[in-house]
């Protein structure tokens, strides 16, 4: 089964429309208010609404109040959540939505107890961990440490780019990629071609 792609850091309709076109099988949109990425809960959810069918949006939060993702979410059911910070399995299984829950790899990491404390996760997201920088980092982790027989689907991310998302593809074999610097003309605006590119270098790997 091919890779799918998740483009991250979506902001505007023409960004949106272009992924969707070039194939990606899932957008992100950042409601953390400090990122240059951030997108406001009505900008995005009337991108939302104008997404052609089998395209997800995901909701991307960092340890955010409830009433935050109560307003992104509420508009429509297709959004899935990201949750990018250090939420609880009980907090994320409390929206009653499919998440993804976000892992910081560093050195040393356990990932196979870390992602068993997520058992209601619909799948893993394994970003590089960069101390005082929650994500969006441009920067790749040490992809040897993810273990082979994971209980979920992994979802790689950190420092993907239209160069080495096919080598990433091939060793890891994960459930889907995600990308937002490595496919960017500058922050927070997408560059199609590298788009196109990226998603390309996905499924070929
Ligand atoms: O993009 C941000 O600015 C951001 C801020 C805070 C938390 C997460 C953020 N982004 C997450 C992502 O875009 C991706 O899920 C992932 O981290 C990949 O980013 P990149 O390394 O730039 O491809």
């Amino acid at each position: 089964m091919s890779c799918r792609v998740k483009i991250c850091g979506i902001t505007n309709l023409a960004d949106a429309l272009a992924a969707c076109e070039a194939g990606a099988d899932a957008l992100g949109f950042v409601f953390y208010e400090k990122s240059p990425r951030y997108v406001s809960p009505n900008v995005a959810n009337d991108i939302v609404a104008q997404l052609p069918p089998f395209v997800v949006p995901v909701a991307l939060f960092v340890d955010a109040e409830k009433s935050l993702i109560e307003s992104v979410i509420g508009p429509s059911d297709r959004w899935m959540i990201q949750f990018h910070g250090d939420e609880s399995e009980a907090e994320c299984r409390s929206y009653q939505r499919q998440y993804l829950k976000v892992l910081r790899v560093k050195e040393g990491d356990d990932i196979a107890n870390s992602v068993s404390q997520y058992p209601s996760a619909s799948a893993i997201l394994l970003d590089a961990y960069k101390k005082g920088v929650p994500g969006g980092t441009g920067e790749t982790f040490n992809w040897s440490l993810i273990p082979t027989n994971l209980p979920k689907p992994i979802v790689l991310a950190g420092g993907l780019t239209p160069d080495n998302v096919a080598q990433a593809v091939a060793q890891v074999a994960p459930y889907a990629v995600d990308v937002s610097g490595g496919v960017e003309q500058s922050k927070g605006l997408k560059n199609n071609s590298k788009v196109t590119e990226f998603i390309a270098g996905a499924k070929r790997g």
